[in-house]
């Protein structure tokens, strides 16, 4: 069984095909832009930061080996494959965020007569290498600060329900959400984890269950239409689920169900946290109203493991994502600490 979910040495980038799991552990190889977008797009890898991560190696994979000429050159093909992989997937920020830092870190080495062409190419390079570093640090803070918040006032084991998957297969490496629960874990605090299945496309049965197995935390895997009788027949002490975007007033879009489980949680007083990156938070936006949710294709609903599920000829709708309004939130664990939706904008502008 492998957790690694990005692999990347030197200008090479392989990525674990999340497709074939949990039942084939391959590594496939980017080599640039185009698979770095394809695989993205395919969900061969997938998660706010790892979306993120991979694009933008995908991007050092391309321009590694490759002379430029001029600064002039080099600005323009770094802008134009950033603006292209984007494009991947709309809903998710991190990608978008980090698009745009190394965008006008390109910009000011360009107008810097101090640094030459290959300096120019090497800070890039070098600047997408730490986001992975970067990632790794603050995953292990938002667990800390989120084993802290959940712990606080509680000696006793903790039992935790959590959706999709948030672990070592959508980061660099711990996890939010799943990180949090890991840090619980290790500090023997953990009676027991839920994770629901998360359908359609089944990350929590394939990915988070495979994860929990590796790690072997004690757990149960649910389908998502059990979280109400979940909460009505066992103690659950809080749910925590990730993020995809975070709005100024603290909306959040994340897996599609998220929303149910937070109303689920609200009628029954459970706490429900989001884990997430300050990556994840795009202050640009007010609310979760303008957050675009992507639409998966109709095969992801109506077939599993390339078998028919559905009766052939039904109509489908597929959202990828939707929006949990702030005021279900209870917090939002961040590597900076537990923030109230309210506090958001404020913490950001303090970057
Ligand atoms: C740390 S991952 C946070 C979110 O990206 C995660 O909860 C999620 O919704 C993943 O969706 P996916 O469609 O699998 O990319």
């Amino acid at each position: 069984m492998t957790l690694e979910a990005i692999k990347y040495k030197a200008g090479q980038l392989q990525i674990l095909d999340q497709l074939l799991l949990p039942g084939e552990s391959k590594y496939i190889s980017i080599a640039g832009v185009k698979e770095g977008w394809n695989a993205i797009h395919k969900m061969q890898v997938r998660g706010a930061p790892a979306i993120a991560i991979v694009g933008c190696l995908s991007l050092v994979a391309e321009i590694y080996d490759k002379q430029y000429d001029t600064k002039v050159a080099l600005e323009q093909d770094v802008s134009k494959h950033l603006q292209y992989l984007v494009t991947s997937r709309p809903t998710a920020v991190n990608l978008k965020l980090a698009a745009d830092d190394v965008k006008s870190l390109a910009e000011s080495l360009l107008t810097n007569e101090t640094v030459n062409v290959e300096e120019m190419k090497q800070e890039i390079i070098k600047s997408i290498e730490h986001m992975l570093e970067k990632d790794i640090s603050d995953n292990r803070a938002i667990g800390d600060n989120g084993a802290n918040v959940l712990l606080k006032g509680i000696d006793r084991p903790l039992k935790l329900l959590t959706h999709c998957n948030t672990g070592s297969l959508a980061t660099a490496g711990y996890g939010t959400a799943l990180g949090v629960i890991r840090s619980v874990g290790e500090r023997n605090l953990l009676e027991h984890v839920y994770c629901t299945e998360t359908r359609p496309y089944n990350q929590g049965a394939r990915l988070t269950a495979y994860e929990l197995v590796h790690d072997k935390l004690p757990a149960t895997l649910i389908t998502d239409n059990m979280v109400a009788a979940l909460l009505n027949s066992r103690t659950i002490d809080a749910i925590i689920v990730g993020a995809d975007r975070v709005a100024a007033n603290g909306d959040t879009a994340n897996k599609i169900g998220t929303y149910q489980m937070a109303v689920v949680a609200k009628h029954h007083g459970v706490p429900f946290y989001v884990a997430a990156p300050f990556t994840s938070i795009d202050v640009a936006i007010a609310d979760g109203s303008q957050i675009k949710i992507e639409e998966r294709p109709e095969h992801e609903l109506t077939h599993i493991g390339g078998q028919r599920i559905a009766a052939p000829g039904i109509g489908c709708w597929n959202p990828a994502f939707d929006v949990t309004p702030a005021a279900l939130i209870t917090g939002i664990i961040t590597e900076r600490g537990v923030l109230k939706p309210s506090e958001l904008t404020e913490k950001v502008s303090q970057k």
